[in-house]
Order: structure tokens, then C-alpha cells, then sequence
């Protein structure tokens, strides 16, 4: 694609001038909205969603017969400041159970009838610890943003971006707190299960990060204090924005890794819904900075885009019946 970036930079005019949802399609879809044999509102945020959809799809009805699942798995050198109640092996692990059809989401995928694609992205050069200094250089930055950008299916007509990284949580929470400041301990909780100590230890982890490098935003806190998978979930979104495909978002870290392009371009998350809120605790805070109402919340902290995958079935409920149902002149009915 001629849009593909080659820098950091070209990353920042990109989101700049990416394309906004399409005027005339959101018209036609608020019009036959109007005309559906319902009470007006009475399918709540499913009408607002179906019109949403619509806009980005360029549609007055929308759909979601196509969904992709992408999955990208990081290792993190901040593993060795013993940040996770999990060995940093079960990443490279719980990959092969991805291709296996082991896991959650492997369920979730299958039920909505979803593309699912994992992307292992160097699991054997584990990110510098960022206590220590920056995770990524520009160029390991740029090679996983792109892994995500070239991932996205452009047949696809929405997408779900999810992770896997033993550590990742600490990388979150370091991202959001460089970003919104506040009490760093706001930020972190327990992730795969650590104890008081192990969240006191954490919130030691993102003080010295925070302070190490100087409270970056943006794509450089994302390059900073990131990961391979937070990295290629961004780029996958830009991607996604590019191609006018809405995208999913997962939990806590899946929105960390967002609100970065959000840091550089107030409106780069236009085209993402807030799939459902994660039990981590950061992750009601980061919904509330970026104004995204999560459509799901049921306690999950699995992350492996799992809260999004079942959030499909909502955006296909929303788009079957702005799409399905017959209009009041249709189907004979009165319309009050
Ligand atoms: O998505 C979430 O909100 C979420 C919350 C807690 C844990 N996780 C998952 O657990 C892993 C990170 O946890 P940790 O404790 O190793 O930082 C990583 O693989 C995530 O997918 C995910
Ligand atoms: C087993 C396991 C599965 C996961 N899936 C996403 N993150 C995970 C973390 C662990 C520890």
C-alpha cells in the first residue's frame, strides 16, 4: 500500500489526515433507523452502534459477517523485575495453544465465525527492560507497528485487536500513567494474579520508568515503554482507520496501546468501540480519558482479545437489525 509508513513520523501525518466515516451513509442510516418497526430507541445503543458501523462502512446497513481477530504476543524485558504471577515462557506457550485451538479466544473466534491470525512477533529477543532504558528502538518500534499494519485483512468488516505477553499489564500501566499522571498505583493492579507485594512492586516498576524517561506520550511512550504486541495492536487500528473498518477494543492493555494514537491525534480513535471494561482496575480510568463507554462488563481480565471477541456478537446484533428489519410501510404496521 502506498500509505504504508516508513517512519515515526510518517506515522503522525497519517493519522493526521486519515479518513473520517462518511457523512451521507450516517444520513441514510439514521433516516432507515427512523423508519424500522420499533419504537424510536427502544434498541438503545444497538441504534447508535448499526449508525456508527454504517458511517465507517459507508452504509446505511451495516454488517459484521466478516470479523477479524488478530492476535499479537510480545515478550517484555521487564519480566526480570518480577512484575507477573507467570513465567515469561507461557507467552511463547500459550502461542501454541493459540494455533493449537486451545484457548479462549480460539472459542470466542469460532463462535462469531471470525478470522483469527496469531503473530508470534520475536519471542526470542525478549524488549529491553525499561527501568533500565527505552523497550524498543525506532527501528524494532517501526518492524512491530508494521507487523500489525500488514495483518489487517482488507476484506475484513470489523476487527478485534487482542495480546498476549507475560508482563504486559506493567507495560500498560506505565504507558497510562505516563500519559494521565496521577497516583502511579492508580494505574496498576494485579494482572495474571500478583500479591499486595507483587502490585507495590509494579507501581515501583512505573515510578522509576515514568521518571527514567521523562513522562513520554504518544507513539514514543508507546516505543518506550511498550511492547512488540502493544506496538502491532496500534498499528493494526491505524491500519484499520485507513481502510474505514471498525475495530473492537479489548481490555486494558489493548487500550493503553490505543490511547497512544489517541496522544497524537485526538480523533484517531473514532472508528474503535470500547469492546468491554476489563476487571484490571486502570482500565475504567483509561476508558474515562478517552470518552469510550464499554459495551460489555463482566469481570474478564483475560486480555488475548477476548472481552472484544464477544463483543462481536453485539455488533452483529446491532447490524442484523438496522439491516434486517422491515420498515413501518414494509411490513403494514402503524406508525403511531
Ligand atoms: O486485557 C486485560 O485487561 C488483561 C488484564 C490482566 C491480564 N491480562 C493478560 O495477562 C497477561 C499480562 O499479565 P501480567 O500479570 O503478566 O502483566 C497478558 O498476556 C494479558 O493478555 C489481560
Ligand atoms: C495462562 C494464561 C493465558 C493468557 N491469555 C492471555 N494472557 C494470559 C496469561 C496466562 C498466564
Amino acid at each position: 500500500m502506498s500509505n504504508r509508513p516508513e517512519t515515526l513520523n510518517d506515522i503522525r501525518a497519517l493519522l493526521a489526515a486519515a479518513p473520517g466515516p462518511d457523512g451521507d451513509a450516517i444520513a441514510a442510516a439514521e433516516a432507515r433507523n427512523g423508519q424500522l418497526t420499533k419504537p424510536p430507541g427502544a434498541l438503545g445503543r444497538l441504534e447508535d452502534l448499526a449508525i456508527w458501523m454504517g458511517g465507517w462502512q459507508g452504509t446505511d446497513k451495516p454488517h459484521a459477517d466478516a470479523p477479524q481477530v488478530l492476535i499479537f504476543a510480545g515478550n517484555h524485558g521487564v519480566t526480570a523485575q518480577g512484575v507477573s504471577a507467570f513465567p515469561a515462557e507461557v507467552t511463547a506457550q500459550m502461542v501454541l495453544n493459540f494455533q493449537a485451538g486451545g484457548a479462549a479466544i480460539n472459542q470466542l473466534s469460532n463462535l462469531f465465525g471470525a478470522r483469527m491470525d496469531v503473530h508470534a512477533l520475536d519471542l526470542d529477543r525478549p524488549t529491553g527492560d525499561f527501568t533500565q532504558g527505552p523497550a524498543m528502538d525506532e527501528a524494532e518500534f517501526l518492524m512491530a507497528f508494521l507487523a500489525g499494519w500488514d495483518a489487517v485483512d482488507p476484506g475484513a468488516d470489523v476487527l478485534v485487536t487482542g495480546e498476549m505477553g507475560i508482563g504486559n499489564t506493567t507495560s500498560a500501566a506505565a504507558i497510562a500513567y505516563s500519559h494521565y499522571r496521577g497516583a502511579a498505583e492508580t494505574w496498576v493492579g494485579r494482572g495474571t494474579g500478583v500479591d499486595d507485594a507483587g502490585v507495590q512492586n509494579k507501581t515501583r516498576v512505573v515510578e522509576e520508568a515514568a521518571r527514567l524517561h521523562a513522562f513520554p506520550t504518544g507513539l514514543e511512550a508507546l516505543r518506550c515503554l511498550g511492547g512488540r504486541e502493544l506496538a502491532a495492536m496500534a498499528g493494526a487500528i491505524a491500519r484499520a482507520r485507513t481502510l474505514r473498518i471498525p475495530v473492537i477494543l479489548d481490555g486494558f492493555i489493548c487500550t493503553a496501546a490505543a490511547a497512544c494514537l489517541a496522544a497524537e491525534h485526538p480523533g484517531a480513535l473514532d472508528h474503535c468501540v470500547a469492546g468491554h471494561m476489563s476487571e484490571e482496575p486502570g482500565h475504567a480510568k483509561l476508558l474515562q480519558e478517552l470518552g469510550k463507554e464499554p459495551l460489555l462488563r463482566l469481570g474478564m481480565r483475560l486480555g488475548e482479545g477476548s472481552g472484544a471477541a464477544l463483543a462481536i456478537g453485539v455488533l452483529k446484533g446491532a447490524a442484523a437489525c438496522q439491516s434486517g428489519m422491515a420498515t413501518f410501510a414494509e411490513a403494514g404496521v402503524s406508525d403511531g
